[in-house]
């Protein structure tokens, strides 16, 4: 989507922010169907599976090595977990006009993102503190795509920066060149939009969520959701959209570099 500069507007963005909810939502359902497995995060012992590190940031790594070498990471949308192992990808990358100001590839907050996923999220939405011993590949998958779509909606905030940057150069300017973090977040901030978004995403926990049944006169009072809305509404306002509007700052702040 991102890919025309001429077409990027920011009700066009924000249209990829509003579908990228449906894929975000629908890979924490998939997580939770599992418990936290916590011998996943765990530091592998050397005698055990012979790997460095846990088996999840095996897989990670692996798994991000492997999207690298078909091009993933060409795509100014999708950022790295693990940049400095990153092989060479096997496809040449585009010819279009880079969208973005150079700059946007130094932005990069997964590291942080990664912190809150394993140390606050996972213990928030994983209630089951087991492990499922049958299902590490499949639970460490689920993480992964879940992280890959909180990265990407996130990022979006690259995006979002250039537009408004493009949209209102006078007003930022002079907050970028002062490098007032705190007045190019109360200019970039849209507190309307994001009591909007809260909403929106409840709504859609409640609707992808529900149990779906086909016997007809099945009233049971309790509506019953394998997501709790009232979380996913403070997943993105607690960690989402804070975290989108730092990679916002750090964009603008390059913006003039
Ligand atoms: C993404 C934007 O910037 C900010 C972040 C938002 C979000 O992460 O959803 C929403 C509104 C703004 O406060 C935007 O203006 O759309």
């Amino acid at each position: 989507m991102a890919s025309d500069n001429n077409k990027l507007s920011l009700d066009s963005i924000r249209d990829s922010l509003i579908r990228q909810e449906d894929t975000i939502i629908f890979n924490l359902i998939e997580r939770i169907k599992y418990p936290i497995t916590p011998t996943l995060y765990k530091e592998a012992s050397s005698s055990s599976w012979n790997i460095s590190g846990s088996l999840f940031h095996y897989l990670f790594q692996e798994t991000e090595a492997l999207h690298s070498k078909v091009g993933r990471y060409l795509s100014a949308e999708e950022n790295p977990f693990f940049p400095d192992k990153l092989p060479a990808s096997i496809i040449p990358p585009s010819k279009c006009t880079p969208v973005l100001h150079p700059a946007a590839e130094c932005v990069n907050v997964n590291e942080k993102i990664l912190d809150v996923y394993k140390k606050q999220l996972l213990p928030l939405f994983c209630t089951d503190q087991a492990d499922d011993e049958e299902n590490f590949a499949t639970t460490a998958s689920c993480d992964i795509q879940l992280l890959q779509a909180l990265s990407r909606r996130i990022h979006y905030g690259k995006f979002v920066a250039k537009v408004k940057f493009r949209d209102c150069t006078d007003q930022y300017k002079p907050l970028i060149l002062a490098k007032d973090r705190d007045a190019l977040m109360k200019l970039l901030t849209f507190e309307a939009v994001e009591e909007v978004v809260k909403k929106r995403v409840a709504k859609k926990a409640f609707v992808f969520g529900q149990q779906v049944t086909l016997n007809i006169d099945d009233n049971t009072k309790e509506a019953k959701y394998k997501v709790d809305p009232s979380l996913v509404s403070r997943l993105y306002d607690e960690w989402i959209m804070p975290l989108t509007k730092l990679v916002e700052v750090e964009y603008l702040l390059r913006r003039l570099d």
